[in-house]
């Protein structure tokens, strides 16, 4: 099959962006490991799909799978570019976007500044919905490793994602620690694992070990994900900069029944056609 894509990325965290409007997509496990192969493939962290909607009132649906092949619910940077592409493409006219994928509803705003602002919905704190085993909701968990147990913070942005305090990212074990949160039995469906640093009440740095993809430069809802369980320990404020490796991104979250808001950019590197 002869695919036309786009390469894209948020901060660094890229992607293989396939227009499955106006050409006729059949994607495999294998062909997206293909894919996302930095060797025999294009290369990226995640494979996204745009496609139509299943629901009337929905603009497009947006499929994400991770490198490792895996088809996941939400990702927050690939949703920042899905909107450019989208517009760059002429699939849609619109400035405001709604974006069915396997997670929920978001909704995609593209400002005058060129900046995308993402409606990130409601994020999920009952374990039952991450999913995470555990006796009840808790603002924090201890969660037990082979040498240590750690403190951590379980939230769904329609992803799940465990965040760890760190005193500093840059010497944070995330090459080892990383591997062991993401597998931790607790979580039924693997979890992305962010090792997050206080700044200040309105400033944190941020790394993360993804699920399906090992620690990539940024990770949006993993920033939602770290703001979330910052302002459930009271330690940040309404609306905080999070600076990744690979550049920083503003995120808002008022409180619980809130929807998470992330402004950040989106880049278009090349455009491509391959035969996988
Ligand atoms: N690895 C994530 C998907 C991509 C998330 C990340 N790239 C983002 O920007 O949110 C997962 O398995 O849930």
């Amino acid at each position: 099959m002869r695919l036309r894509f786009t390469k894209m990325h948020g901060l660094g965290n890229d992607f293989v962006v396939i227009d499955g409007v106006t050409q006729k997509v059949r994607l495999s496990t294998e062909k997206i490991r293909t894919l996302a192969d930095r060797h025999f493939g294009v290369g990226c962290d995640q494979v996204l799909l745009v496609e139509t909607p299943t629901r009337p009132d929905i603009d497009f649906r947006y499929r994400i799978f991770n490198a490792d092949g895996g088809e996941v619910e939400n990702c927050g940077n690939g949703a920042r570019c899905f909107a450019r592409f989208v517009l760059e493409r002429k699939l849609t006219g619109k400035r405001s976007i709604k974006v069915e994928t396997a997670g929920g509803d978001i909704t995609l705003n593209v400002t005058e500044q060129g900046q995308v602002q993402v409606d990130m919905g409601i994020p999920r704190l009952n374990p039952e919905e991450i999913p995470f085993q555990a006796d009840a909701e808790a603002i924090r968990y201890d969660l037990a490793l082979p040498e240590q147990t750690l403190d951590i913070s379980a939230v769904s942005m329609g992803n799940p994602h465990a965040v760890l305090m760190v005193n500093k990212v840059d010497s944070a074990p995330v090459e080892t620690l990383g591997p062991l949160i993401e597998s931790h039995e607790r979580f039924p469906r693997r979890v992305n694992a962010g090792f997050m640093q206080m700044v200040s009440p309105s400033e944190i740095n941020l790394r993360v070990y993804e699920r399906g993809a090992g620690e990539t430069l940024a990770c949006g809802t993993g920033a939602c994900a770290a703001v979330v369980a910052g302002r459930l320990r009271q330690l940040l404020e309404e609306t905080v900069k999070v600076n990744l490796p690979g550049g920083s991104l503003s995120i808002t979250w008022p409180g619980p029944g809130h929807s998470v808001i992330m402004t950040g950019p989106a880049t278009t590197v090349f455009h491509g056609q391959v035969k996988i």
